[in-house]
């Protein structure tokens, strides 16, 4: 039996293209940043390959210390984590790699998961562990351009203004 959600959503998708070129946002909090370092360092050959960008802490101890191109944003508890929800919504980030920390509060933990949120929304690939994101980016899909189903948002807003 199928059951009508109550709330309202998107009631058609269109379709998107991940070009094979991925556009990576790599994020980690404190207590995760090692593990991020040697996900990265295993990595590197692939990633090279890509367009990466992060947080500004994250970001800052990659390029150092793996000599990676990476663009920084702003650190998370600055409004780094809404600068990356905000790529994905206008359809310029491809991947989520974001080693959030199970064990530690965050004092911008409504970023998190307001990031989250929109990475499910969107439909973008995410691994919030070092074993996903050994999946996923050794999917053969990562260097391929891939077609993902997105909410159609101009239908959306029509229904609720015209
Ligand atoms: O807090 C973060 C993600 O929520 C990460 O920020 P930094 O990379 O600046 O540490």
């Amino acid at each position: 039996m199928s059951s009508r959600p109550s709330e309202p959503r998107p009631a058609q998708q269109v379709s998107r293209t991940l070009p094979s070129r991925k556009r990576i946002a790599l994020i980690a909090h404190d207590g995760k940043k090692d593990e991020m370092l040697a996900w990265v360092e295993r990595w590197q050959t692939t990633l090279a390959q890509h367009q990466l960008v992060g947080t500004g802490t994250t970001a800052r101890r990659i390029a150092k210390e793996q000599g990676l191109e990476v663009e920084g944003l702003m650190s998370g508890p600055l409004g780094g984590d809404q600068q990356i929800g905000a790529r994905i919504t206008e359809q310029q980030l491809d991947l989520l790699i974001f080693f959030w920390d199970p064990f530690a509060p965050q004092p911008h933990d409504p970023d998190v998961k307001a990031l989250l949120r929109l990475a499910a929304l969107w439909n973008i690939p995410v691994a919030c562990n070092a074993a996903s994101a050994d999946f996923l980016i050794s999917s053969p899909y990562v260097d391929q351009a891939v077609d993902i189903a997105i909410p159609d948002a101009g239908a959306w807003v029509s229904a609720r203004a015209d």
